[in-house]
C-alpha cells in the first residue's frame, strides 16, 4: 500500500446534491449547517451536469467551508477538478469514470482515492489492486438521488454483506462506506445486517436524508448517533467474540436459566403492563390456532397484514410475526411495512420462513424479508433451515417437518445465528436454540405436534409473546438495554434468549400434558387439550418438566 497522509473518518459521510435542496435553500447555508456540530466526518462533492469551471468554482468556496470545521473532501468523478485542488482533497470515482489505476497514476500517491463498487467481483478487483483508500458499497436500497436504479441492482444489507466478505481478503483492511438510501430509518439495521464474518462497515453515506431537510444539522446529528452506538456496540462485542458473531452480551445465560424461565413466566402471567399484543401476519391455514393460542399464553393475538396500519399498531404491539405460508402480495408489501415499524420500535421480530425450500418464490420471499427487516429470531424446521443456510442433504417438499434429520443441528443454528445476527431455532422432534454464542437443545414436545397443521407457527406466535414479555421485563426492572433496530443488547443477561426459551418450554410441556389427558383420543382432540394445557402453565410446571441442556 502506498503511504498517503490523509486519514479520513468515515462514519458519516456526506454526499452533496444541489438538486436535492428544499426549495429556497442555498447550498452554502446548507453545507454549513450540516458540518457545524462535528458530525458529518468526511464530505463528498457531487456535480452532475455542470462545466468543471462551475464545478471548480464551488468547489474552492465548498472547501473553505470544510476547511473551517476541519472535514476532508472528496471530489466526485472530476479528476480535472480534484488536480486544481490541494493535494489534501480527494476523488471518488464509479465504475464507469476513469479507469482506477489511470486515476491513482494522474493523482500519485499521496492523494485520498474511492471507488464505487457494485458487486463481489469489483470488490475483489479492487482489493487485487490495492491502489484505492476506501470503497463505496452501493447501492444498499433503491434512492431517490440515483435515478434508474433496478430492483436487481439494489443489494439490501445482505448483499452489502457479501461485498464486505470479499473485501476482507485485503491484507490490509479497505475501510468501507455503505451508500444508497440510508437515513434514519434504515441506518441501525443496515450497518448491523452488512457486518459478515470478521469485516464490517466504517461508516455509511447520506445524500437526501441530509441535503434535502430544512435543518440538515437535525438529521445529521441524528445519523452520527446511530453509527457511534453501532460502532461502540459492535467493537466492544467484535474485540471480545470477532466481527461475525451477534451483539449479544450473554455471557451468564447458562447460570440459572430454570429459575430465570420461572421468573419471566411468573412475571408475564402477572404483568401490571397487559398481555402483549402479537401481530402476525400468517397463513389462512394457521390462523386461528395462532390466535387462540395466543390468547391461551397471556397475550393479546391481532392477525392484521395490513400495510395501511402498520405504522399505527407499530407503535402499541409487543412483537411481531413474518409466516410466510400462504403469503401472496398484499401481505408481502404489509411484512415490509410492519417489519420496518418493529424495527424502528426496537420490537422483536420472529420471521417463519414457511416452506421456504419448496420453490424459489418462497426462497425470494424470505430473502425479501431478511433484507428489509432486522430478523430477531428465525425459526424453521430442518427442511427450511438448511434451504436458507444453503445446506443440501435435506429436500423440502412441503411446509410440513417431514422426516428430515440434519448431520449436525448444533452446527447449524450456531453457524446461522453468527451469520444472520439473530437468534435461531431449529424444530422439530427436539429443538435447538442459539444465539451464535450458546445453543441448547430442547427434547421435551409430544409427536402429535407433529401431526396437526401449523403447530409450527402458533409456536412462532408463543415465541414472540415470550420476547414480547422479556423486553417488558427487562424495563420493569430497569435493566440496561441499548436499542439498535430490533437488536437489543442487554447487559446483564440474555432476556431474549431467555424469553425464547420460555415459549419452546411452554408450547412443548403444554403438548405432553395435553397428550397425557384421557379425552385426548389423537390429533382432533389434541387441539382443545393443547390450548387448554398452554392457558394453564405455570412456572412450577416448567420447572418440573423441563428436559434442557446446553450443547
Ligand atoms: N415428533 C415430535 N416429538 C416432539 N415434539 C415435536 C415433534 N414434532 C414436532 N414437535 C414440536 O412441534 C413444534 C412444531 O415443530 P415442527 O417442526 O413440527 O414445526 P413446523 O414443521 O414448522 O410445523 P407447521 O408447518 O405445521 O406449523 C415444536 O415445538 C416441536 O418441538
Ligand atoms: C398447510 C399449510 N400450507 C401453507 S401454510 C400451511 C400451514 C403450516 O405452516
Amino acid at each position: 500500500m502506498l503511504g498517503r497522509k490523509l486519514v479520513i473518518d468515515y462514519s458519516l459521510y456526506l454526499v452533496t446534491g444541489r438538486e436535492l435542496l428544499p426549495p429556497g435553500k442555498d447550498y452554502y447555508e446548507s453545507l454549513e449547517e450540516s458540518l457545524k456540530d462535528g458530525h458529518v466526518t468526511v464530505v463528498q462533492l457531487r456535480e452532475k451536469n455542470i462545466d468543471s469551471g462551475e464545478f471548480l468554482e464551488i468547489a474552492e468556496k465548498s472547501l473553505k467551508i470544510c476547511d473551517k470545521y476541519r472535514v476532508p473532501m472528496l471530489i466526485n468523478d472530476n479528476l480535472s477538478v480534484a488536480l486544481a485542488l490541494p493535494e489534501r482533497v480527494g476523488l471518488h470515482i464509479g465504475q464507469t469514470d476513469i479507469p482506477v489505476q489511470q486515476a491513482r497514476k494522474i493523482l500519485g500517491p499521496n492523494r485520498h482515492l474511492g471507488l464505487s463498487v457494485h458487486n463481489v467481483e469489483q470488490a475483489e478487483a479492487a482489493v487485487d489492486l490495492d491502489i484505492v483508500d476506501y470503497v463505496g458499497v452501493g447501492p444498499v436500497y433503491g434512492t431517490k438521488s440515483k435515478a434508474g436504479i433496478e430492483e436487481k441492482d439494489v443489494l439490501g444489507p445482505r448483499g452489502a454483506s457479501r461485498i464486505l466478505q470479499a473485501l476482507e481478503k485485503v491484507p490490509k483492511r479497505l475501510p468501507c462506506v455503505l451508500i444508497g438510501g440510508l437515513n434514519e430509518k434504515t441506518a441501525a439495521g443496515t450497518l448491523f445486517g452488512a457486518v459478515c464474518d470478521s469485516n464490517w462497515p466504517d461508516g455509511i453515506a447520506v445524500i437526501s436524508a441530509i441535503v434535502a431537510h430544512p435543518t440538515p444539522s437535525v438529521p445529521a446529528a441524528n445519523l452520527a448517533k446511530i453509527v457511534k452506538s453501532f460502532k461502540k456496540a459492535f467493537d466492544s462485542h467484535a474485540k471480545e467474540f470477532g466481527a461475525g458473531e451477534p451483539p449479544f452480551t450473554s455471557y451468564d445465560i447458562e447460570k440459572n436459566t430454570i429459575n430465570k424461565i420461572a421468573e419471566l413466566l411468573r412475571f408475564h402471567r402477572a404483568s401490571q403492563y397487559g398481555p402483549p399484543l402479537i401481530q402476525t401476519l400468517t397463513s389462512h391455514v394457521s390462523s386461528t390456532l395462532s390466535a387462540n393460542i395466543a390468547l391461551a399464553f397471556s397475550s393479546s393475538p391481532i392477525m392484521s397484514h395490513q400495510e395501511a396500519e402498520a405504522e399505527d399498531l407499530g407503535k402499541v404491539t409487543g412483537a411481531v410475526v413474518l409466516n410466510i405460508g400462504t403469503i401472496g402480495d398484499e401481505a408481502r408489501r404489509g411484512m415490509r411495512a410492519v417489519g420496518g415499524a418493529a424495527n424502528r420500535g426496537g420490537k422483536p421480530v420472529v420471521l417463519d420462513p414457511v416452506g421456504v425450500g419448496a420453490s424459489s418464490f418462497r426462497k425470494g420471499v424470505v430473502e425479501e424479508i431478511m433484507n428489509h427487516t432486522q430478523i430477531t429470531l428465525l425459526k424453521g424446521n430442518a427442511a427450511e433451515l438448511s434451504a436458507i443456510s444453503g445446506l443440501e442433504d435435506i429436500q423440502s417438499r412441503g411446509v410440513d417437518s417431514g422426516s428430515g434429520t440434519l448431520k449436525d443441528p448444533v452446527n447449524l443454528v450456531v453457524s446461522m445465528a453468527c451469520k444472520e445476527k439473530c437468534l435461531v431455532l431449529l424444530t422439530g422432534k427436539e429443538d435447538y436454540l442459539s444465539n451464535g454464542q450458546h445453543a441448547v437443545k430442547v427434547s421435551n414436545g409430544h409427536e402429535l405436534l407433529g401431526r396437526i397443521t401449523g403447530s409450527g407457527c402458533a409456536l412462532g406466535v408463543v415465541v414472540a409473546a415470550s420476547m414480547a414479555a422479556a423486553c417488558n421485563f427487562t424495563k420493569h426492572n430497569k435493566l440496561p438495554t441499548t436499542h439498535l433496530g430490533s437488536f437489543m443488547v442487554h447487559s446483564d443477561t440474555n432476556w431474549l434468549f431467555i424469553g425464547a426459551l420460555m415459549g419452546v418450554l411452554s408450547m412443548n410441556i403444554a403438548s405432553e400434558l395435553a397428550a397425557e389427558r384421557s379425552d385426548v383420543k389423537g390429533s382432533g382432540t389434541f387441539i382443545p387439550a393443547l390450548i387448554d394445557e398452554l392457558a394453564a402453565m405455570t412456572p412450577e410446571k416448567i420447572v418440573e418438566r423441563a428436559k434442557f441442556g446446553f450443547v
